[in-house]
């Protein structure tokens, strides 16, 4: 008897055939109903576990991953032209068709950086911010009022495209930045932020990916937050999962695995206080929490945070 993960690999194998074979991934009616066939097999709750895959299936996971980033950015960029031709841009958000789940991802991650912030933040760090920088428009917008956001991509042209859509707006125009570096050229920088958020799509594999926390951990304040996006179950074949042992330098605090719309899991650690060379080697996870990490979902039901390390909830 077929079990169901087979099914379900089945099913991706087959869509990653049909999605590799396109001649160009930007948005049009073939491209969209394929990758929403795609999300809406991996989204629902999978025991799947994407390290214990076939070679030939993870060479497919590998290869789909980057072109589910190639067709977001395609989607993103497609949306910021749309948007910035209406005068007021900031207005018309919601014809993005994942706007709302770009709300609900702000609210978790706001709801988990909450939990262990210890006061406000007054500037913020976006890294890979796009076309369509949404995290950290919805953060200004609805949750940080008072916080600075200063936004990282190596492109350019992605740049540009997400000024024109804050310019018009007078309260974001004058808390939102944009730089356009790779993030692995940028390093004292990355001391003057309290919280760094970490796009999905910046590291897409795991060497990729480390490489990214490693710098960000060599170059972050002690004691500043980062806020990073993984994947689990089937939604690892859309996203590179992060695991709480690629932190080195951090101290994992908690991961969020959400089970509604919200695609990518949200994993929140702190920079730690001691260099690796005084002895802290890897990402510290509070020995109390290591072999015991709690499944308990203050958030939401059907979901499951792993608290690695529980501190005063003060914001
Ligand atoms: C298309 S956006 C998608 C962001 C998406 N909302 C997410 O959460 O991942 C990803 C952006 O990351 C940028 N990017 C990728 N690697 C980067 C790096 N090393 N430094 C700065 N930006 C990077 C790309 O240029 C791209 O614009």
């Amino acid at each position: 008897m077929v079990c169901e993960e087979e099914l379900l690999i089945e099913k991706v194998c087959s869509l990653y055939e049909q999605i590799s074979s396109l001649e160009s991934l930007k948005p049009c009616k073939n491209v969209d109903m394929l990758f929403t066939k795609l999300v809406l097999t991996c989204i629902p709750p999978s025991p799947i576990d994407v390290t214990k895959l076939n070679k030939t299936v993870q060479d497919i996971r590998s290869h789909l991953i980057k072109l589910c980033g190639e067709a977001e950015g395609h989607l993103e960029s497609h949306y910021s032209t749309i948007l910035g031709s209406y005068d007021k841009p900031l207005n018309h958000l919601n014809i993005f068709p994942y706007y709302s789940n770009y709300l609900k991802l702000g609210h978790l991650e706001f709801t988990i950086l909450s939990q262990h912030c210890t006061h406000v933040p007054t500037k913020v760090a976006f890294v890979g911010s796009g076309p369509l920088p949404l995290t950290s428009i919805v953060l200004a917008s609805n949750h940080l009022p008072s916080t600075t956001f200063h936004n990282y991509d190596m492109d350019p042209l992605a740049n540009s495209n997400a000024m024109r859509l804050v310019s018009s707006d007078p309260d974001l125009s004058k808390r939102m930045f944009f730089h356009t570096n790779d993030i692995l050229e940028v390093s004292n920088a990355l001391k003057e932020y309290e919280v760094v958020y970490l796009a999905a799509l910046v590291g897409m594999d795991k060497e990729g990916k480390n490489r990214i926390i490693d710098h960000l951990g060599k170059h972050m304040n002690p004691g500043a937050l980062l806020m990073l996006r993984s994947a689990h179950g089937a939604r690892a074949f859309l996203y590179p999962v992060v695991e709480p042992c690629d932190f080195r330098g951090f101290e994992v605090l908690s991961v969020f695995h959400p089970s509604d719309e919200v695609i990518n899991s949200v994993v929140i650690a702190r920079k730690l206080y001691h260099s690796l060379e005084q002895g802290l080697v890897g990402s510290m996870i509070l020995p109390n929490k290591c072999s015991e990490i709690q499944a308990f979902n203050p958030l939401n039901h059907g979901n499951m945070i792993e608290e690695l390390a529980v501190e005063e909830q003060l914001l």
